[in-house]
């Protein structure tokens, strides 16, 4: 068989990511070729500061301020620059040119990406995208392709690094958030501006990428409920522990059905990022630093679990060209991947719609009958306790305040809302500390 000629690459960003993905390029060049069939020619690595120092490994020759014309010189884009534009328009460029094209930019796809998949089927070419999701994990692969021919039922997990990282280091070193986030930001892991990550818009806008791909619907990331982790407290933190949980970032996107005007109940799903305890024998309370893990439930598969570094250059780079060898591969041997399927078309549920146990702390009155009051409220709303622990005044900071750390089972969150409003109106109530979610119980 002839030799294929080389396939040329171009490499949008040299950041974290970007260094990466042009070490491995460079470095592993030789296997690349044979795993693909042709070589891979990198033909220039777009930047904004062509004279910013650079990792060695990159050729300054090939950096280009350029990346209008670069993309229309390359057979396969690679986009890690971030952010919606220019991104956007350069790989709309690239694929208009014949570019397959590879990105983990995730708040992009969730945010537009229906455009970028469109303008790739009908220019005959791949998008993929596995890097946007936790870091080097395959999931995005597996639910876009293995579990194609299942149901998904539920897809739970923590898929931020950055706000793991800092959750950890607050709970186990006793850091602040800003010191925590300090570090996160040194090692890699942090968005180019963290608010993405600790306001929860990150995870937002993966667990969107998820539920498109797992209920083959479309989400974007403004369908998506969103709580970050910038309100919890030290003290959160410290409660969690004293009640047996660890505090995580989780995003959740699952089945569920409310029920109309008519009293008709309509299926939909349901998409949410915000804190919640998890019982800390869970497998989700021991996934440490900036770690990543997601379960997908199926209902022929059952439970599956991913887990891996999910932030960090390396770890991304290693997705990353795991796409380049598969849309590399099509263009030598002919094929393409997967179109976006989005037959569903589910409706996105309300944040009201979920259902889950919480925790909510309470300051109290220290005096008989204060607890009575509470559960009165409670069963008058059909919230149900679970369980009750109470500190007595002397175990607080002022004398005639008790704290009440009320544990409910399952209740769909308007509900847990009008109750809490409730709660807080009665009298001997002094203050609604938190409200936490329960999950993986
Ligand atoms: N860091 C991580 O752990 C992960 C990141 N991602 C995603 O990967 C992408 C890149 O992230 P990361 O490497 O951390 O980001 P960085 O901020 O480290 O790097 C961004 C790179 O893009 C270049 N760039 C930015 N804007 C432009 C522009 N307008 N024109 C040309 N070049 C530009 C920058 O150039 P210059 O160097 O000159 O400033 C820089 O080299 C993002 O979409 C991110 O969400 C996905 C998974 C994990
Ligand atoms: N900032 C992100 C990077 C990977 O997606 C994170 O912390 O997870």
């Amino acid at each position: 068989m002839p030799a294929h000629p080389p396939l040329r690459v171009a490499v949008l960003g040299c950041g974290v990511v970007g260094t990466q993905v042009v070490r491995l390029l460079t470095t592993q060049a030789s296997d690349l070729a044979s795993r693909v069939g042709a070589p891979l020619e990198l033909v220039g690595v777009a930047v904004r500061d062509a004279d910013a120092e650079r990792d060695p490994v990159v050729d300054r020759a090939l950096l280009t301020t350029d990346a209008e014309s670069l993309v229309e010189r390359a057979d396969v884009v690679v986009e890690v620059m971030g952010g919606l534009e220019p991104a956007r328009g350069l790989l709309l460029r690239a694929i208009a040119a014949g570019a397959s094209v590879v990105t983990a930019n995730k708040a992009l796809l969730a945010q537009d990406g229906p455009t970028l998949y469109a303008a790739a089927d009908e220019a005959g070419v791949d998008i993929y995208f596995e890097a946007a999701v936790a870091g080097a994990i395959p999931i995005v692969r597996p639910v876009r392709e293995s579990l194609a021919g299942d149901r998904v039922t539920r897809v739970l997990g923590i898929v931020n690094g950055t706000t793991n990282y800092v959750l950890d280091k607050m709970a186990s070193e006793g850091l602040d958030l800003d010191q925590a986030v300090k570090e996160a930001q040194a090692l890699g892991y942090a968005e180019a501006d963290p608010t993405a990550d600790v306001e929860g818009y990150d995870a937002a806008a993966k667990a969107a990428i998820l539920a498109s791909l797992a209920f083959h619907t479309r989400v974007s990331i403004d369908d998506v409920s969103r709580e970050g982790i910038t309100s919890l407290t030290a003290d959160d933190v410290l409660w969690a522990q004293r009640t047996g949980h660890v505090l995580k970032l989780l995003a959740i996107a699952e089945r569920g059905s409310v029920e109309d005007a008519d009293g008709a109940r309509v299926e939909g799903v349901q998409v949410r990022v915000h804190p919640a305890l998890v019982p800390a024998g869970h497998p989700l309370a021991s996934v440490r630093g900036a770690f990543n893990a997601v379960f997908v439930e199926a209902e022929a598969a059952g439970e599956l679990m991913f887990y891996g570094r999910g932030a960090g250059g390396e770890p991304t780079a290693s997705a990353v060209l795991g796409d380049v060898v598969s849309v590399a591969r099509h263009r030598v041997l002919g094929g393409k991947g997967p179109v976006e399927s989005r037959y569903a078309e589910l409706p996105v549920l309300p944040a009201t719609a979920a259902r889950t146990r919480y925790q909510v702390r309470l300051e109290v009155a220290d005096r008989p009958g204060v607890l009575a009051q509470v559960a009165a409220v409670l069963a008058a709303h059909d919230v149900s306790i679970e369980a009750v622990r109470q500190s007595p005044a002397s175990q607080t900071p002022e004398a005639d305040v008790a704290r009440l750390v009320i544990t409910t089972h399952v209740a769909p969150e308007h509900a847990l809302r009008s109750t809490v409003d409730a709660i807080a109106g009665l009298d001997v109530v002094r203050r609604v500390v938190s409200v936490l979610r329960v999950e993986g119980a």
